[in-house]
């Protein structure tokens, strides 16, 4: 599978444990998106987003807020003073499908925008 273009990508509605991605398609995925990576329990990914100050945090959250309302799929969200932890999986699958890996690319492309990386 090609993981090109995905931050241009849209998600769509997706249900049933079929939509599961492979270890071996998860594997090569989480090689396209630098800084994320899988949990521990093998159903989420995550990346820990790092800011100057508390507003900053927040500006970003509120970007990614709007991202996951178009997409009408949400990151949870471990907000701090000065990084973001974000987490995306499909609950409606049970565990990270192509979805989880269009909004993580997204989340990184937002943050590029004033980061570079
Ligand atoms: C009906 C609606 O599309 C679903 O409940 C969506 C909403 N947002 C979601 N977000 C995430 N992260 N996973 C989902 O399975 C999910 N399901």
């Amino acid at each position: 599978m090609s993981w090109d273009g995905l931050a241009s990508s849209h998600c769509t509605p997706l249900k049933g444990s079929e939509h599961r991605l492979s270890d071996a398609d998860l594997k090569s995925a989480l090689a396209a998106l630098p800084g994320w990576s899988l949990d521990d329990s093998g159903e989420r990914i995550r990346r820990e987003f790092a800011f100057d100050d508390y507003y900053r945090t927040l500006a970003f959250v509120n970007a990614l807020a709007y991202i996951a309302h178009r997409e009408d799929h949400h990151p949870d969200l471990g907000v701090h003073y000065n990084r973001c932890v974000v987490e995306f999986s499909t609950h409606d699958c049970g565990g990270v499908t192509r979805n989880d890996l269009i909004c993580a690319a997204k989340a990184s492309a937002l943050y590029a925008d004033r980061h570079g990386a």
